[in-house]
């Protein structure tokens, strides 16, 4: 495997361009001399979009294709009307690249802020399809705009894409101490997809009978991230409700700002895409008030994923050591500069 790294960068829009910045200086600080970081920075985003009417132009996607990975800060801006750069930029890349597996960790850090009694030990990671389910595109309305209007948004899933999906979640739930994997959906109402998910769920776990598996409809998963967070291990789940989980996931964990996640395709046919789970935050975009922290930690993701495992190790603890000692004031720039002089040390 080539050492060197050549990384596409996306900083988008709003708190993107200033918690990629810190992501950057992170990854930087980190490689070793004999490690070669090349970057190319993608101006996409609503900039670009006002300026030209383009959100990811084919030829872009083609030379974003060339790359060992990507680093994405946040895209989305009020400016844009709601769904133009989420759909053809975020999940055009998605699609694209097919980033199937959609790899959303929490765990609890120290010094960190959250609403659970005696700080429970968490320590889980959401498998999220990435790449069908409600996400895909596939609707439409009728009598637009008129009290009569009718609208669809219908859920995609298919037995190819939802095994390979519920397979990998399955390897990595093996590979980890507690050897567990809950499946969430909500499969008492969508009984279609909900089936197809839970009859490969079970088809595929036969395989892997040291895995201990379990079931839960998404509105009781939510009340055990609240009430029971450490009875997860591995969760596999569809694209929206693995959107959703992963914010309440972050809420409980330390905050949003904390929040890692990486796009995999692990086929290796196309690059991997790593950003944080948050979105562009406009309401305090500008103001330093951004925590990067969850991008340095999709940096660690990105490292571990090019085979920098002690680089992406260095890159966690330096988090952990931070947030432990982590002034209460600090701005966006400062918390990079911190953890990078702990890396580089
Ligand atoms: N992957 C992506 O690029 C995503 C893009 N979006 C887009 O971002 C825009 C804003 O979406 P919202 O729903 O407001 O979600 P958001 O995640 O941007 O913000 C939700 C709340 O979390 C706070 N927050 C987010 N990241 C933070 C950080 N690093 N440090 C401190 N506070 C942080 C924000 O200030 C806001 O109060 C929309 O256009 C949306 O479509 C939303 C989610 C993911
Ligand atoms: C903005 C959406 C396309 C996605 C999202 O909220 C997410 O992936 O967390
Ligand atoms: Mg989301």
């Amino acid at each position: 495997m080539a050492r060197n790294i050549d990384l596409a960068v996306i900083p988008g829009d709003g708190i993107g361009q200033e918690v990629v910045a810190q992501g950057l200086k992170v990854l930087s600080a980190v490689l070793p001399q004999d490690v070669k970081l090349e970057t190319r920075q993608y101006d996409l985003g609503a900039r670009r979009w006002h300026e030209t009417g383009e959100t990811l132009p084919d030829a872009e996607l083609e030379r974003l294709k060339e790359h060992d990975a990507i680093l994405l800060g946040a895209i989305g801006d009020p400016s844009v009307p709601s769904g133009v750069l989420e759909r053809g930029l975020l999940l055009k890349l998605r699609f694209a690249f097919d980033h199937y597996v959609n790899l959303r960790p929490s765990k609890l850090f120290p010094n960190t802020a959250t609403p659970l009694e005696g700080r429970p030990d968490i320590d889980f990671v959401v498998v999220r399809e990435g790449t069908e389910g409600p996400y895909v595109g596939n609707g439409g309305s009728l009598r637009t705009g008129t009290p009569a209007e009718v609208a669809t948004e219908v859920s995609l899933n298919t037995a190819y894409g939802v095994e390979r999906v519920v397979r990998d979640a399955y390897e990595r739930a093996k590979a980890r101490p507690r050897r567990k994997l809950t499946l969430v959906h909500k499969n008492n109402v969508l009984v279609h997809a909900g089936h197809l998910w839970k009859n490969l769920f079970d088809q595929v776990g036969r395989e892997y009978p040291e895995v201990t598996t379990d079931y839960l409809h998404v509105d009781a998963a939510t009340i055990f991230f609240v009430t029971d967070p450490a009875r997860f291990d591995v969760i596999v789940t569809d694209n929206l409700f693995g959107d959703i989980l992963t914010d309440l996931a972050a809420a409980v964990t330390g905050g949003i700002g904390l929040a890692a996640s990486g796009n995999i395709n692990p086929t290796g046919d196309f690059p991997s895409m790593f950003e944080p789970v948050h979105g562009s935050a406009p309401d305090i975009a500008g103001t330093g008030k951004a925590d990067p922290t969850a991008t340095i930690l999709s940096v660690a993701l990105l490292l571990r994923h090019l085979g920098h495992e002690p680089e992406a190790t260095r890159v966690e603890d330096a988090v952990s050591a931070d947030l432990a000692e982590r002034p209460a004031a600090r701005t966006t720039d400062e918390t990079g500069d911190a953890i990078a002089v702990r890396v580089a040390g």
